[in-house]
């Protein structure tokens, strides 16, 4: 069997979770030929990950720039980085006929970015796969949506310590619930950009980004994070509410969604 071929950009947290995913054969389909991040350790780390186990006869190559890996012409690109960076790979990856699995949709917050992307992955017989990540149901989002007259709305709670790194934090937040932001979802991921993809996502599924309803609450000790949608139309009303403990489930997600790729039943 001719296995696909697969590029990862981004080793931290959620590229080890496909690394290992590999190793214990739940991806036979596929071999990882390239990594890249910042910093060529991470991406050394992960190639090593699945050069020592499952890919010894074909190993992988730690890449020292984008250029390098996208020059390896991948079958499917995973993005595993940040908005910033699906921004500049998306098109010359397109370009090249790579498929992209991207968990940082925020990038597709810029519309006009977005109309790009799929006129470019149209042109090159290529397609762009949005994972579900830490949130799922967009089944019934799209479907609400189409019906007509949609609305959505998205809530996330998160503890203080995951929002540090951000311009509303302060130490008031250790010991008071408080909703810091309350905006549609461009403003969200303009603002949070590595922790609210997900609103983005749901927006693209719906109403689109600058229709959706988005707000963060900060609750002190908060482990995790949990994210409800709520999606109307005049006959439909669909909640869907994901908590989890940490941020793997979006890994999983990515290997699900390469899972799906290659099954002959398609969810
Ligand atoms: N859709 C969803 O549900 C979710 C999406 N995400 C998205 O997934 C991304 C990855 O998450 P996670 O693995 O937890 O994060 P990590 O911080 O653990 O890993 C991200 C890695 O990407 C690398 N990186 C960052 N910017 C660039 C860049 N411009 N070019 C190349 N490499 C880069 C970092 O490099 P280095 O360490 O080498 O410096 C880091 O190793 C998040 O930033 C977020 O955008 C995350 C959670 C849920
Ligand atoms: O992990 C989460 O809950 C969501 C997240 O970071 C994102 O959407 O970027």
């Amino acid at each position: 069997m001719e296995r696909k071929t697969l590029a990862i950009v981004g080793c931290g947290k959620l590229a080890s979770i496909i690394a290992d995913a590999l190793n214990a054969n739940l991806l036979p389909e596929y071999q990882l030929i390239a990594t890249y991040s910042r910093s060529i350790e991470k991406a050394q780390n992960i190639a090593n990950k699945v050069n020592n186990e499952s890919q010894k006869d074909s190993p992988c190559k730690a890449c020292n720039s984008l250029e390098e890996l996208l020059a390896s012409e991948a079958n499917y690109i995973i993005e595993a980085a940040s908005p910033d960076s699906m921004r500049t790979l998306a098109l010359p990856a397109l370009k090249n006929g790579s498929s992209i699995v991207t968990l940082s949709i925020g990038a597709f917050a810029d519309e006009e970015f977005y109309e790009e992307v799929k006129r470019t992955a149209l042109a090159n017989n290529a397609r762009v796969h949005l994972v579900s990540g830490a949130i799922g149901g967009f089944d019934v989002m799209r479907t609400a949506a189409l019906m007509g007259n949609c609305t959505a709305t998205f809530d996330t709670e998160k503890g203080p310590n995951s929002l540090k790194r951000y311009s509303v934090y302060d130490e008031s937040l250790q010991t008071e619930k408080r909703k810091v932001f309350e905006g549609n979802a461009k403003e969200a991921i303009a603002l949070f950009p590595n922790s609210v993809n997900v609103s983005v996502a749901a927006s693209l599924a719906s109403v689109g980004p600058e229709k959706m309803k988005v707000s963060v609450t900060s609750t002190p000790g908060y482990i995790g994070d949990n994210h409800r949608i709520e999606v109307k139309n005049e006959q439909v009303h669909a909640v869907i509410d994901v908590y989890s403990s940490t941020a793997q489930i979006a890994g999983w997600s990515v290997v699900n969604t390469l899972r799906n790729i290659v099954s002959p039943i398609v969810f």
